[in-house]
């Protein structure tokens, strides 16, 4: 061989070293960008588990379409940026002084309902107009006829039973009344611990109720108790529900999983929840598409949404948002979102400025399902969980 073939051998190994060490490198970037990205650098992304036709388990009564959700919105995973100094998220207010804040908002808030009340319990001579006056505020509230109904037959005869005369120990049976309403006894803790896999919780609700808000709310709250959250946002019928989402999820330094717009909302909670499982997480707090509670269509994917999240990890929790200002509408959502998901819990939103408080029993009864939380304002940190004595005393607040 002479020493032009053997240079030239040399340089040939030299430049297959270089190519190989280049395409190794490439290939390492991006498995590291798809574990970044949620996305599997081996094959394609696990179909979401079709379901078989008989399986209506809790959403009984729902006939599903159970074709695959579609594997070409694939969802991303958009982890929290890491955040520059001046970008750090927001430290959620502590759970103290929000509660004590809150309390006062709830007392402003019912400021309407509770004065028309106190004024009523505190006539000199409490006679038929009186007690009619009394129903008409209660009704005005949305405590709905049976209750109020209820709750004036138990005052009118404790009261003369008793012989009360006093102002204050009339207000005192209001609030003994009140409160047996509202029902303290009802467990009103939120599913919100990990086990071997991520609490999984679905929020639902017609559009606009505040849905996406409570989730963002919900999770500084939760994060704010140490906890490791992940944000699905299985809106996909508006692209700006799922940005919302994810600058909620900024805020707080948690990850969002998303697709594209018009993805499939169950592939998109699937992923959510396999992400949740994978990362370890504590919570994984899934936000739905505000939805027509009259879409025949739209409210059995809900159905299809829950059952195929199940396929990875119980859901813990399904909360119904409902807007405290809508009234007796609330009622009729409340029912037809009970036929297709099986309800755990209310959020009962806007309560702040709304002399409607009332309509915290009326659900309760009509769903059999607490309500677990409220909205009081616009503001991060305005989420409270519900507590049926400092509601009761806000109704009794002037
Ligand atoms: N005053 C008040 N406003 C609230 C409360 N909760 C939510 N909102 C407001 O209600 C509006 C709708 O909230 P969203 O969270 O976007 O509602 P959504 O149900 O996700 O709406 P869609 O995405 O359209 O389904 C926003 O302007 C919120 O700031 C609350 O407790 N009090």
């Amino acid at each position: 061989m002479n020493p032009t073939t053997i240079w030239l051998v040399v340089g040939g190994l030299i430049l297959a070293a270089f190519v190989i060490t280049g395409l190794v490198a490439v290939r390492q970037r991006r498995i590291l960008a798809g574990r970044r990205t949620g996305q599997l650098e081996e094959g394609p992304t696990p179909p979401v588990p079709t379901e078989p036709a008989q399986d209506a388990g809790d959403d009984a009564g729902v006939s599903v379409d159970v074709a695959e959700p579609a594997v070409s919105a694939e969802p991303e995973i958009v982890e929290a940026e890491l955040l520059e100094p001046d970008r750090r998220p927001e430290a959620p207010e502590p759970p103290q002084s929000r509660m004590a804040r809150l309390r006062r908002r709830l007392a402003g808030s019912t400021g309407a309902l509770s004065r028309g009340l106190l004024m009523l319990i505190s006539r000199d001579k409490i006679d038929e107009e009186t007690w009619d006056d009394f129903e008409a505020v209660l009704i005005q509230s949305d405590l709905g006829v049976d209750p109020t109904t209820e709750l004036v037959e138990a005052l009118r005869s404790r009261i003369r039973v008793d012989a009360i005369a006093d102002p204050a120990a009339a207000r005192a049976i209001l609030r003994q009344e009140l409160l047996k309403l509202v029902d303290p006894t009802m467990d009103r803790s939120l599913d919100d611990t990990r086990t071997d896999k991520p609490a999984v919780i679905m929020v639902v609700g017609v559009n606009g109720t505040g849905k996406t808000t409570t989730v963002g709310k919900l999770a500084r709250v939760l994060v704010a108790e140490d906890k490791d959250v992940l944000l699905g946002a299985a809106d996909t019928f508006r692209a700006a529900a799922a940005d919302q989402l994810e600058t909620w999820g900024s805020r707080v330094g948690v990850p969002t999983v998303r697709g594209s717009e018009g993805a499939d909302p169950a592939s998109v909670a699937y992923e959510a929840v396999r992400a949740g499982i994978e990362q370890e997480v504590d919570v994984v707090l899934v936000d739905t598409a505000g939805r027509l509670h009259t879409k025949t269509g739209l409210m059995d994917e809900l159905g299809k949404v829950k059952r195929v999240m199940e396929r990875q990890a119980p859901v813990g929790e399904v909360l119904l948002v409902l807007d405290a200002t809508t009234g007796q509408n609330g009622l009729v959502q409340a029912r037809i979102f009970a036929d297709v998901v099986q309800i755990t819990g209310i959020v009962l939103t806007k309560l702040d400025g709304s002399a409607r408080g009332g309509i915290v029993v009326q659900v309760q009864r009509e769903l059999g399902v607490p309500v677990k939380l409220v909205g009081l304002g616009e503001g991060v940190d305005d989420l409270a969980p519900f507590d049926p004595e400092v509601f009761v005393d806000a109704l009794l607040t002037p």
